[in-house]
């Protein structure tokens, strides 16, 4: 019953805390559940190690992250202060890091193919011909510190065009662990008498850019895959943080690469995707009108529900639902799991058996790659429930003042 009751006042101030703007939502603390006190010490907090290091217990295990705390602008200007960060690709990676890099105050150029549109998007964001802005071949000549940030086919195709001015002393940066652990059908090889670190935030460049300029940082995972100097894992450290990371979390290129490709494919991209039009369909097909069936699927979440999740958890979305949305969703919840769950070790087996890199590879490498994929996103576009979606995002207050 006490725990009953806390939950309702938590309720209250969820409900005070969700009319704020998301960012204090998330800062909004309330007192947790009285249960929560008696929580085994496992959840305990952080033993700080050394500045800059702490070995956190995730959920029971023990892992070691880094903080951008012991990296101040002075010592990554001081650390990085005779290299050259060449950042070949300006998607929305090579936009977002080497924007924070610049920013920063660090020596850095962009390579890209002259003409294109990255070139154009560089030259419109203050990227100068000549000066801080080349082609790839020239941009891997004059950097020591080489981010490849070309799609990951691109970091296929370019290689032998690449691999040559990637020489003794130089360090090869990626943010994915797809180059090297498919280098069976990359053929890209970690050359010899290089370090090879992998720095990849887990989100968007537009996000890691954006996060940057309010001051906050986006969480990445770094790796080494080889190290020739000895510093490859305190270079990359500092290097997570020049581009604008908060905390850097340890993984192999490996482990990233199968995660990364499982995830996008799953909970963040394909999975939420299917959910929602599944939800949506059924909806529209028993009669309900299109707004309706956009609202209860999409707007609710995004809104509403998804951010209280971001903020305290699951247990405190539900928390802050009806009872009656409580026990619902504790009920159907095992059988959203037991229906997805083959869906997902298919998914997995896919990425770790390299079929999922076979396809990005043979699809993105068609000439034509970026307007097919324009083409499917138009049609994701032009479903009915994208188009509800248009009109309810115009009547959010904010956007119809
Ligand atoms: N998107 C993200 O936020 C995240 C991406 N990553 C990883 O970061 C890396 C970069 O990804 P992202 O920023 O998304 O970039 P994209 O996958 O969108 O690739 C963009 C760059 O590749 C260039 N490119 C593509 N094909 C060619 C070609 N044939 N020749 C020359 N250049 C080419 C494009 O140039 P042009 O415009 O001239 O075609 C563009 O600059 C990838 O390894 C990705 O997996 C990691 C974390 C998140
Ligand atoms: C943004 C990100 O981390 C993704 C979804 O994995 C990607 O863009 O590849
Ligand atoms: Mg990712
Ligand atoms: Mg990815």
């Amino acid at each position: 019953m006490a725990s009953r009751a806390a939950a309702r006042s938590f309720a209250r101030s969820a409900a005070s805390a969700a009319r704020a703007p998301i960012a204090s939502r998330v800062l909004a603390a309330a007192p947790r559940f009285a249960a929560r006190a008696a929580a085994p010490a496992v959840f305990s907090s952080s033993i700080q190690q050394s500045r800059g290091i702490k070995t956190l217990n995730f959920g029971g295990s023990q892992e070691k992250v880094y903080e951008r705390s012991d990296w101040p602008k002075e010592k990554l200007l001081d650390y990085f202060k005779n290299d050259t960060i060449a950042v070949l690709g300006y998607g929305p990676q090579g936009h977002g890091q080497g924007l924070n890099l610049r920013d920063n105050g660090l020596n850095v150029i962009v390579g890209v193919r002259k003409d294109g549109r990255s070139w154009k998007k560089a030259v419109a964001e203050g990227w100068v011909p000549g000066k801080n802005l080349f082609s790839i071949e020239e941009a891997a000549d004059k950097g020591n510190i080489v981010f490849n940030l070309l799609s990951d086919a691109a970091q296929r195709d370019l290689w032998p065009t690449i691999k040559p001015y990637i020489t003794p002393g130089k360090t090869l940066y990626f943010s994915h662990g797809f180059a090297i652990t498919y280098k069976d059908q990359t053929h890209v090889e970690a050359p010899q008498g290089v370090d090879v670190v992998l720095c990849a935030p887990k989100g968007s460049g537009a996000t890691l850019r954006t996060l940057f300029l309010e001051g906050k940082g986006l969480n990445s995972s770094i790796a080494v895959f080889q190290d020739v100097s000895g510093k490859a894992h305190e270079r990359v450290v500092g290097l997570g943080v020049a581009i604008g990371s908060g905390y850097l979390y340890e993984t192999t290129f490996e482990k990233e690469v199968y995660s990364d490709l499982v995830g996008e494919r799953g909970i963040l991209m394909g999975a939420i995707n299917g959910l929602f039009r599944a939800q949506y369909d059924v909806l529209r097909a028993q009669g309900h009108s299109p707004s309706e069936a956009f609202n209860e699927t999409v707007e609710e979440a995004t809104q509403s529900l998804i951010p209280l999740i971001g903020a305290k958890g699951m247990d405190w979305m539900y928390a802050n639902c009806s009872v009656t949305a409580q026990r619902g969703a504790l009920d159907w919840h095992q059988k959203f799991y037991d229906a997805s769950l083959p869906v997902f070790k298919d998914l997995y087996e896919s990425v770790k058996n390299g079929s999922e890199t076979k396809r990005a590879l043979d699809k993105n490498s068609q000439p034509d790659y970026r307007e097919s994929l324009e083409l499917e996103l138009e049609e994701i576009r032009g479903s009915e429930i994208w188009r509800a979606g248009e009109t309810v995002r115009s009547l959010r207050p904010e956007n119809n003042k």
